[in-house]
């Protein structure tokens, strides 16, 4: 059994964007423009935001951060998108989810300029997606998929069974991987035999939310496992970040399995890090 270290392969993409930057700003380009909009005060979106301007600027990339209050209002949030998507010095934007209940993420991602949507969230690139065109693909299904390549190598054939169906992880997890000419099985909430579907997978991707639902019983002996669930737990009176696969019952029986923490999440950055490249490298400017 091997342990997939995202960490590590983080450190290595956000290296590689790294020396793209530099070359892009040596041929007279300016640097690339990550704006990152937070609202409210939650510590976990903090903590991502923190990491996202981090890791630009490990990257050489100028980073843009906008906050607003947690009471603030569509029309405020609108104007700073509207802002964002006008300014020259910003390549790629992205508005941290969950927003709070009262405003509409589908409108938000909707005003994105499809052009700097680096989270690949606006209906035109989830059709670019799904018609095997895109070039701003969802950072955290991305990220899977650089893993797998790496873990595997060529990907047709397998069988890969998708744990759950958000528009963030699940949906174009199934298309990236469609592409990668693997055969395809997405089990959700409603699926009566979700753990029997599970066990003849090759790859299995749990992207559910649910702390530890998958134990041994869903998987294959030789699968390779991807675990996006992040979830804080509290287990002898100490909070604990577990992800939607129990790795302690899963981990032997597999080929290779991501950590978490140290999987999944660390590659959703770098993989937003190598979208900003891309948007900034698509645009004149
Ligand atoms: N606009 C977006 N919002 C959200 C996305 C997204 O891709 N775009 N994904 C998630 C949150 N997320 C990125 O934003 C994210 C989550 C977790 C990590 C991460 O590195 N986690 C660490 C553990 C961190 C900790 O200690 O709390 C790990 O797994 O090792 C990165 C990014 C929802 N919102």
């Amino acid at each position: 059994m091997h342990v997939i270290d995202g960490k590590k392969l983080a450190d290595d993409i956000i290296a590689e964007v790294a020396l793209d930057v530099k070359q892009l700003v040596e041929l007279g380009k300016a640097a690339p423009g990550l704006a990152v909009v937070l609202v409210g005060e939650d510590p976990a979106s903090a903590i991502y935001v923190r990491n996202k301007i981090k890791r630009a600027q490990q990257a050489g990339m100028k980073s843009i951060e906008k906050r607003l209050p947690v009471d603030c209002s569509q029309s405020e949030l609108e104007a700073v998108v509207e802002e964002l998507n006008q300014r020259h010095d910003v390549h790629g934007i992205l508005v941290q989810l969950p927003l709070p209940k009262h405003l509409s993420e589908e409108r938000i991602i909707r005003l994105i300029a499809p052009h700097k949507d680096v989270d690949g969230f606006h209906p035109e690139n989830v059709g670019l997606l799904a018609t095997g065109q895109a070039s701003l693909i969802p950072c955290t299904p991305l990220g899977c998929l650089e893993m797998l390549k790496r873990e595997l190598g060529d990907l047709s054939g397998k069988h890969a069974v998708i744990v759950g169906r958000s528009n963030i992880v699940g949906k174009p997890m199934a298309n990236l991987l469609l592409q990668a000419n693997c055969t395809i099985t997405v089990v959700h909430s409603r699926t009566s035999n979700a753990s029997s579907l599970a066990r003849q997978a090759d790859i299995l991707v749990a992207a559910v939310g649910v702390p530890e639902l998958i134990d041994e019983t869903w998987v294959k002996p030789g699968a390779v496992v991807i675990d996006v669930g992040i979830n804080a737990i509290e287990r002898d009176s100490k909070r604990k970040l577990v992800g939607d696969v129990n790795y302690e019952k899963v981990a032997p029986y597999t080929r290779a399995i991501t950590p978490v923490p140290g999987g999944v999440g660390p590659m959703t950055i770098a993989c937003l890090m190598k979208n900003t490249l891309v948007a900034a490298q698509h645009t004149a400017h």
